[in-house]
């Protein structure tokens, strides 16, 4: 099997390492890491096991064909990712292993072929060749996108598995997609403004304004046609309590690390897409339109 993976940071090099025991795997990155990497390995700590790897990287990908090509930038990225390497996709099953709403979208519109999926485990640079698992808020989930599964969702998620990262195959790959968006949009610009963990955020001035997004949140998701398992922003508001927040409570959200480090966070693309649809919709989204505006104002100040 033949795997690309498409803008490798701490995603998707951490997945290229653990696959490369199973697959043929590329992982194209940027120079720095490719380097760093041909010289001293890939180093992977946390959850995942310690270990260093060796696979092949580089800034350009080699020719097809592909069985998989996985995208793992950040959604700004995912437009011009696509420009960039369509000419390699041809029947490859194209991945979209991100956070944020509308990547699956934009791969649509240059392939017929798309995965969608749903990753809640955390990952953290700790070197150009190095980098620390430290969250596991469940399994990958991977489904045909928008909905749907087949052999060829099965076979990713089992290579996945049996490479030592837990996933399961969903139907309803969207709705997990959105799931997995009401989380971050609730969890990850307060973290990033407040610069506090996760399991902070249950306090009750946070609660109280983790409670305005998700109402504002949910009500687009139903306004989209998106099927959530639960069935009223309250339900999920309880979900996210006891199910969600426990296993990743300690972790502080990659936006405060993007902040940290001086990169642009994925804010328009996770609340910023929230406040977007509510408008398509009618829907007001005072509270979300509020933290982009915090999250923006953050970056600039650092
Ligand atoms: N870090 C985490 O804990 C988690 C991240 N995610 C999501 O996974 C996705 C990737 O996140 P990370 O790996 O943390 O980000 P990252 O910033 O570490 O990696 C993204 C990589 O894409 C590369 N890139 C950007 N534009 C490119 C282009 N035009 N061509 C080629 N490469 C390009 C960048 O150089 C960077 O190395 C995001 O959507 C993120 O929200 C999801 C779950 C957890
Ligand atoms: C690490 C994780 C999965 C939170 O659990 C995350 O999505 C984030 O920080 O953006």
């Amino acid at each position: 099997m033949r795997i690309l993976i498409l803008g490798a940071g701490a995603v998707g090099l951490t997945v290229a390492a653990k696959l490369s025991a199973h697959a043929e795997v590329y992982a194209v990155c940027r120079k720095r890491y490719a380097d760093a990497i041909a010289a001293n390995g890939f180093v992977m700590t946390g959850i995942w096991g310690e270990g260093t790897y060796h696979f092949p990287c580089g800034e350009s990908a080699p020719a097809g064909p592909w069985d998989y090509i996985i995208i793992s930038t950040k959604s700004a990225a995912t437009r011009e990712v696509c420009e960039r390497y369509r000419h390699l996709f041809g029947d490859a099953e194209v991945v979209s292993l991100q956070n944020g709403i509308g990547n699956e979208e934009v791969i649509r519109e240059y392939t017929r072929h798309v995965i969608g999926a749903m990753i809640i485990t955390g990952f953290e640079w700790r070197a150009e060749n190095a980098v620390h698992v430290s969250v596991d808020g469940g399994e990958t989930v991977f489904g045909r996108f928008p909905d749907g599964s087949d052999a060829a969702v099965r076979t990713l998620a089992d290579l996945f598995s049996s490479s030592g990262m837990r996933s399961c195959v969903s139907s309803a790959v969207r709705s997990a997609v959105w799931s997995k968006a009401l989380y971050s949009c609730s969890l990850n610009p307060l973290g990033a403004v407040m610069e506090c963990p996760y399991g902070d955020l249950l306090r009750v001035p946070a609660w109280n304004i983790i409670t305005e997004i998700v109402r504002e949140a949910f009500a687009v998701s139903k306004a989209e046609g998106v099927e959530l398992p639960q069935k009223s922003a309250e339900e999920y508001l309880e979900f996210l309590r006891n199910e969600k927040i426990p296993p990743t409570a300690g972790h502080y959200s990659s936006m405060y690390q993007d902040i940290a480090g001086g990169r642009m966070t994925e804010v328009d693309y996770i609340n910023g897409a929230i406040v977007r649809l509510g408008a398509k919709h009618g829907i007001a989204t005072p509270v979300n339109r509020t933290i982009v505006n915090l999250t923006h104002f953050k970056e600039e100040l650092r």
